[in-house]
């Protein structure tokens, strides 16, 4: 070994330190899901961290693959407020997708470059507790919407119990955003919320979430104005000025709902940049944007 990787290892060194036996939540979305080498980069980077001693736990989303389903199948899709209209038929191919095709392919990765890894859906030891969920918004005039947007959910109650058991006996969950109801019926969950409320369920030292563009600009225009560090109490601003929009509001919601649950940092970093979780743990500046109370 050269004196040169000697050192890498060396300057990660107070990072090991500092993250070991800690949990750290990931939010795994679809948009970072590009090709067969970007998601070997990610899985390997989740294997170390369990390797140094870190706790990592994914939560994954697969929003395009499931739009692609619906395509093939001749299903037309609409979001509104970023989150998709989930009629019987689209509950059961987002299901499909979530549970029988993304979160295996994710498992069978860890399992095969050396991790050891177990799929989980919402449903398995009544891990995400939901109930339906409404999407409001205001009109033109400032009046109040709501409409029903079928078996869309959101958590009523997170049961950490069967995450700690599997973690505790090596492995690394993999979980799939959909959640039970009370009487047992399957709802369609954004999976950055999914991801917010696990890591606060679990009190997880960082929650970290992978999506398609470097963090939070404070103009998304031009790209050029990354803002790395976001204080709780600004978050309402920054929506209410319309600089956070979009598929951005469920994530920065789900930080600042993490870090209001005790999770210390909660990061938004850019999942198409091969090895940005090992940038953003082992480097002192870190990368994207990062969330604090
Ligand atoms: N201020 C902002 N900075 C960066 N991205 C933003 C901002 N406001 C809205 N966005 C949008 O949020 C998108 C990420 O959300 P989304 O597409 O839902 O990702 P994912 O599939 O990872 O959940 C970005 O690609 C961008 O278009
Ligand atoms: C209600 C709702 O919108 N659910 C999402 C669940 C998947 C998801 O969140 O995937 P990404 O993280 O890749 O966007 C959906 O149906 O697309």
């Amino acid at each position: 070994m050269s004196a040169e990787k000697v050192n890498v290892l060396i300057e990660a060194l107070p990072y090991i330190k500092e993250f070991y036996g800690k949990t750290v939540v990931i939010k795994y979305g679809g948009s970072a899901m590009v090709d067969c080498r970007l998601k070997e980069a990610v899985i390997q980077d989740v294997i170390l961290m369990r390797y140094v001693g870190m706790n990592p736990v994914i939560v994954h989303g697969g929003g395009p693959a499931i739009t692609a389903m619906l395509d093939r199948m001749g299903k037309k899709t609409e979001f509104i407020n970023g989150l998709r209209v989930t009629d019987s038929e689209t509950m059961e191919i987002v299901e499909m997708v979530l549970v029988g095709k993304i979160n295996q392919e994710i498992v069978a990765l860890l399992n095969q470059l050396g991790g050891k890894a177990v799929g989980l859906s919402g449903k398995d030891g009544q891990l995400i507790q939901a109930e339906k969920k409404l999407a409001n918004w205001y009109d033109e005039s400032g009046q109040e919407v709501t409409a029903d947007i079928g078996y869309v959910g959101e958590v009523r109650k997170v049961n950490p119990a069967v995450i700690e058991t599997l973690v505790t006996e090596g492995y690394i969950p993999v979980i799939a955003p959909i959640g039970v109801g009370r009487q047992g019926e399957t709802y369609n969950i954004n999976a950055d919320y999914v991801a917010g409320a696990v890591a606060g369920a679990l009190k997880a030292h960082k929650l970290i979430l992978l999506t398609d563009v470097e963090g939070i600009f404070a103009d998304l225009e031009d790209k050029k104005s990354l803002i790395s560090c976001i204080k709780v109490d600004e978050v309402p601003g920054l929506i209410n000025r319309g600089i956070i929009s979009g598929g951005m509001i469920p994530k920065i919601q789900c930080c600042v709902e993490a870090l209001e649950e005790g999770v210390s940092r909660a990061h938004i970093i850019n999942g198409r940049i091969p090895h940005s979780l090992l940038l953003e743990i082992f480097t002192r500046k870190g990368i994207g944007t990062m969330v604090v109370k």
